[in-house]
């Protein structure tokens, strides 16, 4: 089975809009679990412009799926997730102020500063997880650093799924094997939606968990939350 985490990035980017409370991040992760998500996931970014830092430890509280927090692994992000200890942590390599993640950790040339933050957090007993590319070195690398699993950064496969989608595929089907024999766990992420998630999620052995928020959010738009979030999960049970 394939986990769906819905991530509420833009949810909160709505809530901040206003300065208030609505929609409230909690009770829309409730409902999210209510409709059928199998965990929750949200990206503080530096400057807090969607999800606050504040918003990990609400979302713990409530959350009975999985809380998956991703982000770069700065010293303010390691205080509150350390604090807060979700399920899973994802570590990101993206600058301050980046408009979205868009590409993988370079876990060859960073593997010190990696080990040493995923050492803390299996020491405070939270999964890890690492965005990378699908290339076997840094898959190599991720394993060198002990990480628990690794979430393949999907925005390539997206951008090119339409144009052609076997030749999009391919190097993540590929990394995802080889991911398997090395005995990482297999996450994915970003620009999947309801088009192209069926697809990747048959072609990707050993597929364990999906987070997604941008498409969903969009999509619940004109289908609402809850039949948003049914149509997801039948893409990943096909
Ligand atoms: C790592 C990743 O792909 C997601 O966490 C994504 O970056 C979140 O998207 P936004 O921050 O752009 O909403
Ligand atoms: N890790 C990817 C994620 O959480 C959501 O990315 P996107 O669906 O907003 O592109």
């Amino acid at each position: 089975m394939v986990r769906l985490s819905v991530n509420l990035n833009k949810v909160a980017l709505i809530r901040n809009s206003r300065g208030a409370d609505y929609p409230n991040l909690v009770k829309v992760a409730k409902d999210c679990e209510a409709f059928g998500a199998q965990g929750i996931t949200i990206h503080p970014r530096p400057d807090e412009r969607h999800a606050r830092y504040t918003d990990v430890a609400a979302l713990k509280e409530v959350c009975t799926t999985e809380l998956n927090i991703e982000g770069y692994p700065g010293e303010k992000f390691m205080q509150v997730v350390l604090a807060s200890k979700p399920d899973q942590v994802t570590l990101v390599p993206d600058e301050p102020g980046q408009l979205t993640s868009d590409h993988g950790w370079d876990t060859v040339g960073k593997a010190d500063y990696l080990k040493k933050t995923i050492d803390r957090l299996k020491n405070a007993g939270i999964r890890t997880s690492i965005f990378v590319d699908p290339d076997e070195e840094m898959l190599d690398g991720a394993l060198a650093v002990g990480t628990d699993r690794i979430e393949f950064y999907t925005g390539p496969f997206a951008h090119q799924y339409q144009g052609d989608r076997e030749a999009a595929i391919a190097p993540f089907t590929k990394a995802s094997a080889y991911a398997r024999e090395l005995g990482l766990g297999i996450n994915a992420g970003h620009d999947l939606n309801l088009e192209n998630l069926a697809f990747f999620a048959a072609q990707m052995p050993g597929l364990q968990e999906v987070s997604i928020g941008h498409a969903l959010v969009s999509d619940a738009l004109y289908y609402g939350l809850e039949n948003t979030i049914q149509m997801y999960l039948q893409r990943l049970s096909l």
